[in-house]
């Protein structure tokens, strides 16, 4: 099974993030997070900035976005070149409708649950998605703790996967260290965000690669 590995800009220094960027470009997309103040307590930056960062980033964005409406704004994002945009479904008025024009648009459609949302009302409806989030923090912050019950989803969306036959990658996102990517991995996760882990390191290249091999010594 293939595996990625996503550093999210949220712990990047947002004064040099063309610099930060060029920190990770060994890994596999830059995770970019946006936040609205309403669906999340917080906010990040919007479209103008994922434009930009489109251009000067060595290797292609993973978008996350944690605002409301996504049916009205999520194709922006997929318009101005973004790799993936993953919108929450607990937000979402049409999940599908919308997972099927972000496909439209060339984008890999994601849909991401908080770690209290069940996933069994989407296992029928994968195959309209690129790729599944499992946060594995409350969406809205960075450096948070892992949260350990999300890992039954884990596992339960891995199955769910490999029944379906189709390629969608599964994604855990928060709290992603050496350790708990362990924990991770095992249950089946194979695309995992770091933020504070890998901008934190002194060497962040090193970091991800340290990641990478922790990943792959737990594949599912
Ligand atoms: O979506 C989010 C937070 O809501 C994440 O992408 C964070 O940016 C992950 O940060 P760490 O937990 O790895 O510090
Ligand atoms: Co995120």
């Amino acid at each position: 099974m293939d595996m990625r590995l996503n550093p999210s800009i949220l712990a990047a220094d947002f004064a040099n993030l063309e610099r930060d960027l060029a920190r990770i470009s060994s890994a596999d997309f830059a995770h970019v997070d946006i936040m609205d103040n309403h669906f999340v307590p917080n906010l990040t930056f919007g479209l103008g900035m994922v434009e930009r960062l489109q251009q000067v980033s060595p290797i292609p964005l993973d978008v996350h976005l944690m605002i409301d409406d996504p049916d009205r704004w999520a194709p922006g994002y997929a318009e101005v070149g973004a790799a993936s945009v993953t919108f929450h479904a607990e937000a979402a008025t049409d999940a599908v409708a919308l997972a099927r024009r972000l496909r439209d648009m060339g984008a890999r459609a994601g849909i991401a649950l908080k770690p209290g949302t069940p996933v069994e009302p989407y296992l029928e409806l994968l195959q309209e998605f690129d790729q599944v989030l499992v946060m594995t923090v409350e969406p809205g912050f960075g450096g948070q703790s892992f949260i350990a019950e999300t890992l039954p989803k884990i596992e339960l969306l891995r199955s769910a996967i490999r029944r379906s036959g189709h390629d969608i990658w599964l994604q855990v996102d928060g709290g992603i260290n050496e350790e708990t990517i362990l924990a991770a991995a095992g249950a089946g996760a194979d695309t995992f965000v770091a933020g504070s882990s890998v901008f934190g390191a002194d060497h962040p290249a090193d970091k991800i690669a340290a990641l990478r091999a922790a990943a792959a010594s737990h594949r599912h």
